[in-house]
């Protein structure tokens, strides 16, 4: 026998009750629906912070959203390519990958950081099934421009197998590796990739999980972190000059998923702890919300009405 005053000596949490209540009108409306998380490799370089992540995300599962990971890596590369004394070359976001490369770009994406998500994922219950993109040519791609080597432009995205594992309430683990028109393999980028996952399974939402509290109109200027934008403002932004590298794919990568149907694109911090539990199961929103075009006439309302017109949005 125990006493409930030895084992329960700060009394009931009603806090831990208000939390829980809070997150009932967000899980009725994301519950059976898709959501592409894509988590960046700048966010994973703490490991028990990759796997608090990871056992959020199986928590996801658990309450009936699909989520569908797609990660990255570029941090992990850029070592690899240090070791080897490999030149680290951006253009516009993409690294310059030659033949030789490539098989360094596999080798990290594929072989470790894959299954290091893999696994400690699975500790939570062995939903997490890791995924080339090569594999049943989920994301197949040709060429994008030849100065860039083996860089892929994604020209399709098959979308059987995702889904199959989806139905089967596993939680694909995809790596951004594509498979080509031409044969071989190419280097593509996670976010891009991420984009047309999410578009081509018609996911509700993509959240994009990076090291940095979201989009800033004047990086690194803290005044300037964007809350919201619309659609046409990020295509604004894209066409502008004020886009450093790492946010060029990602906004690019949330127009092309909201111009095709995707409810919403979100670019949060997935350094601060339980990020993805907050922005999808609490009021306190984070990051940067860029709405698609069904959702850019709520804009204008206030915080009652926005989350009225979500609830109505979502039925
Ligand atoms: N306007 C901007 N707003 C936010 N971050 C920016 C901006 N411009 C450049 N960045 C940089 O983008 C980085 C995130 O992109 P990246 O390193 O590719 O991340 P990930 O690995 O998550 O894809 C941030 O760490 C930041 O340094
Ligand atoms: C073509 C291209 O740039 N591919 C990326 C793939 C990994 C990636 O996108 O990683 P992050 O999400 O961590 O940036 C690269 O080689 O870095």
């Amino acid at each position: 026998m125990k006493y409930a005053s030895d084992v329960r000596a700060d009394g009931p949490s009603s806090t831990a009750g208000e939390i829980l209540y809070e997150a009932m009108p967000w899980i009725k409306q994301v519950t059976g629906k898709t959501i592409v998380i894509k988590y960046g490799g700048s966010a994973m370089e703490n490991p028990e912070l990759a796997a608090e992540v990871m056992a959020d995300i199986v928590l996801l599962k658990i309450i009936g959203i699909n989520p569908v990971l797609v990660h990255g890596g570029g941090k992990a590369i850029n070592r690899v390519f240090d070791k080897f004394d490999i030149p680290v070359e951006f253009v516009d976001g993409q690294r310059v990958t030659t033949d030789q490369a490539m098989g360094l770009v596999r080798m990290v994406l594929t072989g470790e950081v894959n299954q290091q998500l893999v696994e400690a994922m699975n500790a939570h219950g062995n939903m997490g099934v890791g995924v080339s993109g090569t594999d049943a040519g989920v994301i197949v791609a040709e060429q994008a421009n030849p100065a860039l080597g083996r860089v892929g432009k994604i020209t399709r995205i098959n979308t059987p197998l995702i889904e199959d594992l989806v139905a089967d309430d596993y939680i694909p683990i995809i790596a951004s590796i594509a498979i080509g028109e031409d044969g071989g393999c190419y280097n593509v980028n996670a976010d891009i990739a991420a984009g047309h996952i999410a578009a081509a399974i018609g996911a509700h939402k993509i959240i994009f999980l990076t090291d940095v509290d979201g989009l800033y109109e004047n990086y690194p200027d803290p005044a300037s972190l964007i809350a919201e934008m619309t659609l046409g403002e990020a295509e604004a932004m894209i066409r502008g000059d004020k886009l450093a590298s790492g946010m060029i794919p990602k906004l690019a990568s949330c127009v092309r998923a909201l111009e095709s149907g995707v409810n919403g694109a979100h670019i949060i911090n997935g350094t601060v702890p339980h990020a993805l539990l907050l922005e999808l199961l609490t009021d306190s929103g984070m990051g940067t919300m860029v709405t698609g075009l069904a959702s850019a006439q709520f804009l204008n309302l206030s915080p009652v009405g926005k989350f009225a017109a979500k609830l109505i949005e979502n039925r």
